[in-house]
C-alpha cells in the first residue's frame, strides 16, 4: 500500500475518464466504533470489538482509556475472525492525560469517565479542539458533582480530578452547539450513583440520529434509558444506573465515509456497491440513499450491499441536514456539480467542526469557479462551470473528501493535506484510486 504523502503535499485529485464501476470496502464507523469503546470500558466483564475502526479518532480514544487503566489488547474473536478489539475493563485511574487530537466524540466523551476516575485526568488536544465547544459537558459534569479546572472558557484544555464516583442526578444542558453533549452524559450515566436524567434547553437540537444510536448501544449493553421516543418527556433522557454487560459487537462500515464512493457513483453516472450497508441503523449516513436518489442516482439494497447508480444526471436540492450535518461537505461537493440551484439548511453549528464547514466549503467552491453564498443557516449553491486550482481542507477530512469528489468532474483539482482524512478514513487515497481502477 503507497504511504499516505506528507501534510504539506498537494494531492492531485483524480480526474474520471468515464462512469465507475467498483465496489469499496468501507472501514467500520467512527461513531460506533468511539461509543462501543467506551461502554466496554464500563462495562462489568470483558468484551469484544470486531472491525473497529482503526484512525486517528479511534486510535486517540482507545490511548485515552488505556491511560485511565482499561486494557484494550489486539486480539482475534471468539469464532477466530481477526480485526478484533477485546477490552478489559478495570478501575479508572489517574493521573492521566487525554490527547484528543480534534475528535469531537474524544473531548465531549471522556470527562464523564474521567469523572469516574481516582485521580486527575488532564484533556488537552488539536489547536482547534480549543475552539471547538465544550460547556455543555463541562457545566454539566459539574452540576453532577465532578470538579473540573479549566480557563473558564468551557473549552480545552482542562483537568477533571475524578473522585472515583459520580453522584449524577438531574441536569439541564443546551446542546444547540453539538448532540454530543447529551451523548457524552448518557454514555457514563450508568455508572453514575444516581444515574442522570439529561433535559435538553436550547431552541435547536441537532444530529438526533447520533443521539439514538447512543440510546441503542446503550440498551444493548443492557442499560435501562427512557427517551422522548419511548413515551418520555419531550428532550428529556433518563438513564438508570446499572451494571454493563460485554458484549461481542461487530462494527457497521462507516456510512458517511461511504459519501464520496456513492457521490462518485452520482457525479460520473457509474455505479458503486458497498458491501454490509445494515438494513437497519442509526448512522446518518443512512439518509444519503434518500438525498443521493433526489439529486439524481438511484439504489438498491441487496445481498451484495447497496447498489448505488448514477444516471448522467445530477440535480439540485433544497434539504434540512440538520439531523445528518456530517453529510453537509459532501452533499454541498454534488450540488456544485448539478443542474440547478441547492440550498442546504439547518447546519449552523457546522461552524464549530473540525474547522467552520460552511465557510470552509464556500471558499474553496468559489475559487474554483463556483458561486456559494453562506446562509444563516446553511448554504445556497448555484452551479457554474468549475476549473482547477488548489482545494483547501483546513485539517478537515470531509473538506478533502468533498474535494476529491469535485476533481472528479473538474480537472486539475489539487487538495492540499489530503493525510487529514486520516481522522476518519486513513485509506481514502487507496480506496479512491482503487474505485477508479488505478
Ligand atoms: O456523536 C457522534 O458520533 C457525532 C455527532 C455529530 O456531532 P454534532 O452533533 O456536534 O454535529 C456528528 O456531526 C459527528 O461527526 C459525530
Ligand atoms: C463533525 C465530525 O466529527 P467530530 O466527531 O470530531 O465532531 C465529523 O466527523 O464530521
Amino acid at each position: 500500500m503507497a504511504p499516505n504523502p506528507p501534510h504539506t503535499a498537494l494531492w492531485p485529485a483524480p480526474h474520471a475518464s468515464g462512469a465507475v464501476d467498483a465496489t469499496v470496502h468501507v472501514p467500520g464507523s467512527k461513531s460506533v466504533t468511539n461509543r462501543a469503546l467506551v461502554l466496554a470500558a464500563l462495562a462489568s466483564e470483558p468484551g469484544w470489538l470486531r472491525r473497529p475502526l482503526r484512525s486517528r479518532d479511534t486510535l486517540l480514544m482507545a490511548a485515552a482509556l488505556r491511560a485511565m487503566g482499561v486494557g484494550i489488547e489486539e486480539g482475534v474473536g471468539p469464532d477466530g475472525s481477526g480485526e478484533t478489539w477485546r477490552v478489559i475493563p478495570a478501575a479508572l485511574l489517574g493521573p492521566a492525560t487525554v490527547d484528543v487530537g480534534n475528535a469531537g466524540t474524544v473531548m465531549r466523551f471522556l470527562p464523564p469517565v474521567a469523572a469516574l476516575a481516582d485521580g486527575p485526568v488532564r484533556f488537552d488536544g488539536d489547536p482547534r479542539s480549543y475552539e471547538r465547544p465544550l460547556n455543555g459537558v463541562i457545566d454539566a459534569l459539574r452540576v453532577l458533582g465532578a470538579r473540573i479546572d479549566d480557563d473558564g472558557r468551557g473549552a480545552l484544555p482542562l483537568t477533571v480530578h475524578g473522585g472515583g464516583a459520580l453522584d449524577g442526578g438531574p441536569v439541564s444542558v443546551d446542546a444547540s452547539s453539538s448532540s454530543q453533549f447529551v451523548s457524552a452524559l448518557l454514555l457514563s450515566a450508568p455508572r453514575f450513583n444516581q444515574g442522570v436524567e439529561v433535559r435538553h434547553t436550547g431552541a435547536t437540537l441537532p444530529s438526533l440520529p447520533h443521539i439514538r444510536m447512543t440510546v441503542d448501544m446503550l440498551r444493548a449493553v443492557g442499560a435501562q434509558v427512557d427517551t422522548p421516543e419511548s413515551g418520555g418527556e419531550p428532550d428529556v433522557w433518563r438513564v438508570t444506573p446499572g451494571a454493563l454487560l460485554g458484549r461481542d459487537l461487530t462494527v457497521e462500515p462507516d456510512l458517511s465515509n461511504a459519501q464520496p464512493f456513492l457521490a462518485a457513483a452520482l457525479v460520473t453516472g457509474g455505479k458503486v456497491v458497498i458491501p454490509d450497508w445494515p438494513a437497519r441503523t442509526t448512522q446518518p449516513g443512512d439518509r444519503l440513499r434518500e438525498i443521493f436518489t433526489e439529486m439524481g442516482g438511484s439504489c438498491e439494497l441487496t445481498e451484495r450491499g447497496l447498489v448505488f447508480t448514477g444516471s448522467g444526471a445530477i440535480h439540485g436540492i433544497d434539504v434540512d441536514l440538520g439531523e445528518v450535518g456530517e453529510l453537509t461537505p459532501g452533499i454541498a461537493a454534488v450540488a456544485a456539480l448539478a443542474d440547478s440551484p441547492s440550498t442546504l439548511r439547518g447546519v449552523a453549528h457546522l461552524r464549530l467542526h473540525e474547522t467552520d464547514r460552511l465557510a470552509a466549503l464556500t471558499k474553496e467552491i468559489n475559487e474554483l469557479g463556483g458561486d456559494v453564498t453562506e446562509t444563516a443557516d446553511g448554504l445556497h449553491i448555484r452551479p457554474r462551470p468549475l476549473h482547477g486550482g488548489v482545494f483547501h481542507t483546513y485539517d478537515d477530512h470531509r473538506m478533502a473528501t468533498a474535494g476529491a469528489v469535485i476533481g472528479l468532474a473538474v480537472e486539475g483539482v489539487r487538495i492540499e493535506n489530503v493525510a487529514t482524512t486520516a481522522k476518519t478514513l486513513p485509506d481514502f487515497p487507496d480506496l479512491w484510486t482503487g474505485m477508479l481502477g488505478n
